[in-house]
């Protein structure tokens, strides 16, 4: 790395007989002379042709601003080593463009001599060997002095150069520190400028944390995804999240594909520097935004019913859930649940309906040691605080005894439960999602229902439709108890043909009992349209339709017979109907009664 030794004598047997036998000479100064030589650079001249435009100049002293002003912030040190130096500062770009020159104005000027000023390029195939080329190739640290460089140009001067390095370890600029030559040490120079080289690398490191830790505090648009600048995903909303998996800290090209992600990437500025960027993932989650456990279909109530769980997720309110029985109350409501932000807590249900009046009240407030006869002897937790941080689904609310409503409502208003048989209050914070069977309103009308607690669960209404309102997903439906079924018969158009005509009257809990019966009656072999019939239509009339309808089929195919059998008649009796009514073993009056009614 000491290059003090390289003499003129060196370097001009150099040039004349292309050998460098020296053995104090560093053997990257050699491969760097020998490679200046193949490139063909002009050892006589080492003045840089490559200088950028003005515009192009700008550019990169726009992108390289952060590493600029951190070379700022290190210059009054860098002063403080170098006091009594006559040197020029220069900050390069990864390429060897230089970014920035400061020193003394004599130096500076001697600088402009040889075009060694903004904008020029100083790798070592523009202007031969010299310490900043060795550093970018080499990515350590490099002194070059006098004779050392290749090409005369700048023979006039000592040069130390250190690389700049990012939190990967990838060379970000060149740090070099140029004094017109003296044939002296000029290693205290070199560690000066390590020193602050290797400042600077670790500010650029420090910056990039910061910067991350900033991303993570914003909050992300839709379909948006927030990365640093050296495209590492820093967040990315839920639904995103529970697509893709956990990706904070993974490199955004090998996690969502290039042909999912907008090309646009909206840069995000913090003081007015950019610290990284958004870009949207493309596909459109409009297919199934929400997550629902189950089919959802295609009509448009249904569509409906999940845009409502969407909207409403994303709030704490109470959600009040009516429909008929078995159309699926319960889906929905921990549907709002996993798209909620209480998603990973617990999801508690409760049918309000099917406990015995004594049971629900422990159920619901959880009781303490010996609250009563056949309590369990440690006590036990109520659902309400099983569901503490998550969401309590009280199923059939109607059925709540009147008694019990107004433990509720005091519950949900201090947001603390008292077990039974206890006194200390627990603190509770849950989302409450009721559902009834009727519509709520009228509980409240005939006091079925207390006013008040229906002023606390009614906050947002879902209607949830029935299956004959959503004809159109029935075969969804079928599809989905096949495939859970792993039943696949081989008439399963029929089946479904069957269950979209029919009059259907039931839900989804009924169709799928009703399909139940079919595959186990008739797991293979096609069963016949009545037999079939037979077993869905326990609810309906569909058999008395059919027969009305198959009536109608008949009777119009027997018409549509003899209209066809009087119009070969009359064609062959050249529309002479008493002919024609020979013909057809009919009076005359009959055939004419018939040509009207046919309209022949
Ligand atoms: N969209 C769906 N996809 C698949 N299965 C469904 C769907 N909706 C409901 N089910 C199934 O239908 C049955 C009835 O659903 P659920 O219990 O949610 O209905 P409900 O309206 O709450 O009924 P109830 O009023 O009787 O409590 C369940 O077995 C449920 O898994």
């Amino acid at each position: 790395m000491i290059t003090d030794v390289v003499t003129k004598e060196n370097w001009k047997r150099f040039i004349r007989e292309g050998s460098l036998a020296d053995e104090n000479i560093s053997y990257e100064l050699v491969d760097s002379w020998e490679r200046c030589k193949q490139e063909g650079v002009d050892p006589f001249d080492g003045i840089s042709k490559s200088i950028l435009q003005p515009d192009e100049l700008q550019r990169r002293v726009e992108q390289n601003e952060l590493l600029i002003s951190l070379v700022e912030t290190q210059r009054n040190q860098l002063h403080y080593f170098l006091k009594g130096w006559q040197y020029v500062t220069t900050l390069t770009d990864k390429e060897g463009y230089i970014l920035q020159n400061r020193g003394e104005q004599s130096v500076e000027a001697k600088a402009y001599d040889i075009l060694f000023i903004q904008g020029s390029n100083w790798g070592e195939k523009e202007v031969g060997t010299n310490a900043i080329g060795l550093a970018q190739l080499y990515k350590k640290p490099f002194t070059v002095k006098g004779y050392g460089h290749f090409a005369v140009a700048s023979q006039m001067w000592n040069c130390a150069a250190a690389p700049i390095v990012d939190h990967h370890n990838q060379l970000i600029g060149i740090l070099n520190i140029s004094s017109p030559y003296k044939p002296i040490n000029f290693n205290y120079v070199l560690a000066s400028v390590k020193m602050i080289a290797d400042s600077i690398s670790l500010a650029w490191r420090k910056t990039m944390y910061e910067d991350m830790e900033q991303l993570q505090k914003l909050s992300c648009s839709k379909n948006a995804i927030i990365c640093s600048n050296d495209d590492v995903i820093c967040k990315l909303p839920r639904h995103l999240e529970n697509k893709y998996g956990y990706m904070i800290g993974e490199p955004l090209d090998n996690t969502i594909s290039e042909l999912s992600l907008h090309p646009v990437r909206k840069p995000l500025l913090i003081n007015g520097r950019s610290i990284g960027y958004e870009v949207y993932v493309q596909e459109e989650i409009k297919e199934n935004p929400v997550y629902f456990a189950g089919v959802t279909g295609k009509s448009d109530v249904f569509q409906k019913v999940l845009q409502d769980i969407q909207k409403v997720a994303a709030t704490d309110a109470a959600v009040h859930i009516y429909g008929e029985t078995g159309t699926g109350k319960e889906l929905v409501a921990e549907a709002i649940h996993r798209n909620s932000e209480r998603a990973h807590q617990p999801f508690v249900s409760i049918n309000c309906g099917a406990i015995p009046e004594q049971l629900l009240e422990s159920e619901l407030f959880g009781y303490e040691p010996g609250a009563f006869t056949g309590a369990h002897k440690n006590g036990r937790k109520g659902k309400l605080e099983a569901a503490n941080k998550g969401t309590l689904f009280l199923d059939e609310i109607g059925d709540m005894p009147s008694s019990m409503q107004v433990s509720l409502l005091r519950v949900l208003q201090q947001k603390q439960v008292t077990r039974i048989g206890g006194y200390k209050p627990i603190p509770i914070d849950v989302r409450i999602i009721s559902a009834t069977n009727v519509d709520i309103r009228q509980l409240v009308a005939n006091e079925t229902m207390r006013a008040d607690l229906f002023y606390r669960i009614y906050g947002f209404p879902i209607y949830v439709p029935a299956l004959r309102q959503r004809k159109e997903d029935i075969p969804y439906f079928i599809d989905y108890y096949c495939k859970e079924n792993h039943w696949y018969p081989s008439w399963i158009n029929k089946l479904t043909a069957t269950f979209k005509h029919g009059k259907w009257t039931g839900n989804i809990r009924e169709l799928f009992n009703a399909l139940d019966r079919c595959r186990i009656l008739f797991p293979e072999q096609t069963p016949e349209e009545e037999e079939l019939y037979r077993i869905i239509s326990i609810w309906d009339n569909t058999e008395q339709i059919r027969v009305e309808n198959n009536e109608k089929e008949a009777q119009s195919f027997r018409n549509q017979l003899e209209i066809d059998k009087i119009k070969q008649a009359l064609k062959k009796h050249h529309n002479h109907v008493p002919s024609a009514a020979a013909d057809l073993n009919m009076s005359r009056s009959t055939l004419y009664r018939k040509i009207k009614k046919y309209q022949l």
